[in-house]
């Protein structure tokens, strides 16, 4: 069965590479992509990308009525991914979702909206399987030392701070972690911001340097030892086999699962 796929932001570092991705599979099908330039257009237009004949439109209300798909692909920014995941969904049409920085409340709305629609979703702050792993690894060691820094390091035309992985990270640790306020309780920041963020009573800390693609270190301690849990991503190859996965994963679900964990 061939899967016909929209895709949002083509141009960008997440885009092109998934437009290359999609147009190797022979089971995916691009049939139109979302670009705020070059309405009208064709992808084989657009500098990069491969000399399809698919059409390109600005406005995503009418890209989602006018192409019949199954599968919408985001990799865009914060607030224009929540509205199009919405919009792909009262379209009838599944979102995978690799763009990171939504709230809460939008992650909530938009699961209830795929349980009422009946149709899948998949919402995933990062397709490195290597990634997930990290993450889970650290959730099992977070039941036994209750003391964890995150430090993840990003290229330094990232907008979001702390990354999609990281919060998601903290959340996981947080399901298995006893509650902890860390630190000395009489710490203070001679400089704001020196302990980065904090959640849960964990710190997470954010290096932005150019060079860099994302890598994340996970680093617990207590009393005599330290166990240090990183993985990195050295390009966006990497991120390509979780999207392929879920591709074809949400075709056959019901609801939005947040993290590609849940579909392993
Ligand atoms: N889930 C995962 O595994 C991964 C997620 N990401 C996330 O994917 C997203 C994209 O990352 P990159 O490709 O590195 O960023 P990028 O900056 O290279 O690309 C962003 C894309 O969004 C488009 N865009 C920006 N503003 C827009 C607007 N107002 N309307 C429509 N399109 C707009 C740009 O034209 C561009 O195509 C980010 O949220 C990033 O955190 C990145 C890597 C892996
Ligand atoms: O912007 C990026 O590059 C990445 N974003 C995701 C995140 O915020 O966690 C995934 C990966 O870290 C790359």
């Amino acid at each position: 069965m061939t899967i016909n796929i929209i895709l949002a932001g083509p141009r960008g570092r997440m885009g092109q590479e998934a437009v290359n991705m999609v147009n190797q599979e022979s089971d995916f099908k691009l049939v139109a992509c979302i670009d705020r330039k070059n309405g009208g257009k064709e992808v084989k237009d657009i500098a990069g990308l491969p000399p399809l004949h698919v059409p390109v439109y600005e406005n995503a209300k009418e890209c989602f009525e006018a192409v019949k798909a199954d599968v919408f692909i985001d990799l865009t920014v914060p607030e224009v991914g929540y509205y199009h995941t919405k919009l792909a969904l009262e379209n009838n049409i599944r979102p995978v979702v690799g763009t990171t920085g939504f709230t809460d409340e939008q992650l909530n709305e938009l699961a209830e909206l795929a349980k009422s629609s009946n149709l899948g979703c998949i919402i995933a702050p990062n397709f490195a399987v290597g990634a997930v792993l990290m993450m889970k690894f650290s959730q099992m060691a977070a039941k036994y030392f209750s003391d964890v820094e995150i430090i993840e390091k990003h290229h330094d035309r990232k907008l979001d701070a702390p990354s999609g992985t990281a919060k998601k990270t903290a959340e996981l640790i947080r399901q298995s972690r006893e509650y902890k306020k860390q630190g000395h309780p009489d710490e203070e920041e001679t400089i704001r911001g020196a302990r980065g963020a904090e959640m849960d009573g964990m710190h997470i800390h954010s290096v932005r340097l150019p060079g860099l693609v994302a890598h994340q270190e996970v680093i617990f301690g207590s009393p005599g030892q330290t166990l240090s849990i990183k993985h990195d991503s050295l390009n966006r190859e990497s991120f390509m086999d979780g999207i392929k996965l879920s591709v074809n994963h949400v075709m056959d679900m019901k609801e939005l699962a947040y993290g590609l964990e849940n579909i392993l």
